[in-house]
């Protein structure tokens, strides 16, 4: 793997953890999308506006049973116009329609599953109060019910993911909401950190304060200190955590810059890091696109353990091994 071509080394930001620009990303939505989607009509637009068209051209392969962004609205607009013929497609309204289903299905079965997770709550506070197996072991059905009705999941690399009882800084990159439902599936007993939004949402919100989510102000540098003072302790105590360095989900498919916060808190602890490459989320349900789900597959690859007492370093390496590991299934990389 280390002989593709990669951008350079991971460029830490200024800030430790990750924090979005709302406005910029929904810009690069309408861009890199609507790029996509020139690209997926066999129009060449799209590589005009990408350093990589090759990476592009493999990556976006006429598919069938994809809905981009800009076939919804193309669709929409039609729809409104009148024009019948022009209204969404069967495949856009195929996606909507497993996008519909995927959220009833989650639904019920967080509602089932939350009573289960407030019943063994004293228990979990008694004897697991850090790494909350019982928890996590509930949310790993919740993810895993709902997924196998709608997509392929395969893993590689499961032999590189340390045991519940290793305290572990795990690290991958994010490209869509059905990376947490995939990740839930490894069954490892990981913080994830959370912006506070997500807090809110019903029982789902709730179901994360069990779990011991860690919220974090994206935009607010107390709360990031806050944050990676907790995931130090915690992983102290022996639980693990987990970052999205980049932050923010890709808006444009491609690898964004890797913040240093998940590293500073390995190399404050001496903990590994698991660097994880998330492969197709971003196809099936786009950020921006939540409504929708697309059929196909997902792959998840678990790369082995790296440590290291120099946070810099190892966000390096674990970046520069996430971006080998996209550029191989014809991904792009900032
Ligand atoms: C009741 C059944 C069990 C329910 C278990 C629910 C467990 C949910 C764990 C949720 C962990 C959420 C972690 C989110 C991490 C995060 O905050 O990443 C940022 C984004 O994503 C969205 O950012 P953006 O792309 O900027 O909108």
């Amino acid at each position: 793997m280390g002989t593709l071509l990669r951008p350079g080394p991971a460029a830490a930001a200024a800030s430790p953890i990750p924090v979005a620009s709302s406005s910029s990303a929904n810009h690069a939505v309408a861009v890199g999308v609507g790029a996509r989607s020139l690209r997926y009509r066999g129009v060449s637009v799209g590589a005009l506006r990408s350093p990589s068209p090759q990476v592009l051209a493999t990556r976006w392969r006429p598919r069938r049973d994809t809905v981009v962004r800009s076939d919804v609205v193309a669709g929409g607009a039609a729809a409104a116009a009148g024009d019948s013929t022009q209204a969404l497609s069967d495949l856009q309204v195929a996606s909507r329609f497993r996008g519909v289903c995927f959220y009833l299905v989650t639904a019920v079965a967080a509602i089932f599953l939350f009573v289960a997770m407030v019943a063994v709550h004293p228990l979990v506070l008694l004897f697991d109060q850090y790494r909350r197996r019982a928890q996590h072991y509930i949310a790993k059905i919740w993810a895993t019910l709902t997924i196998s009705m709608f997509y392929k999941l395969e893993v590689e690399g499961m032999e590189n993911l340390p045991p519940n009882t290793s305290p572990a800084v795990y690290v991958a990159n994010h490209q869509s909401f059905l990376d947490i439902y995939t990740l839930l599936t490894l069954g490892r007993c990981f913080k994830f950190i959370s912006k506070t939004s997500i807090f809110m949402f019903p029982i789902i919100g709730w179901a994360m304060y069990l779990l011991g989510v860690i919220p974090l102000r994206r935009m607010d540098s107390r709360s990031q200190l806050d944050c990676l003072k907790r995931c130090v302790d915690l992983v102290g105590k022996g639980a693990s955590v987990f970052f999205f360095p980049e932050g923010t989900r890709s808006r444009d498919g491609k690898l964004g810059v890797f913040k240093r916060g998940a590293f500073s808190v390995a190399t404050k602890t001496g903990a590994p890091v698991i660097p994880i490459t998330l492969i197709g989320t971003g196809k099936l349900m786009p950020s921006g696109m939540e409504g929708i789900l697309n059929s196909g597959s997902v792959k998840v690859i678990i790369h082995r353990p790296i440590q290291g007492n120099n946070a810099e370093t190892l966000c390096s390496e674990a970046r520069n091994v996430i971006a080998d590991t996209l550029l191989l299934h014809g991904y792009g990389v900032h």
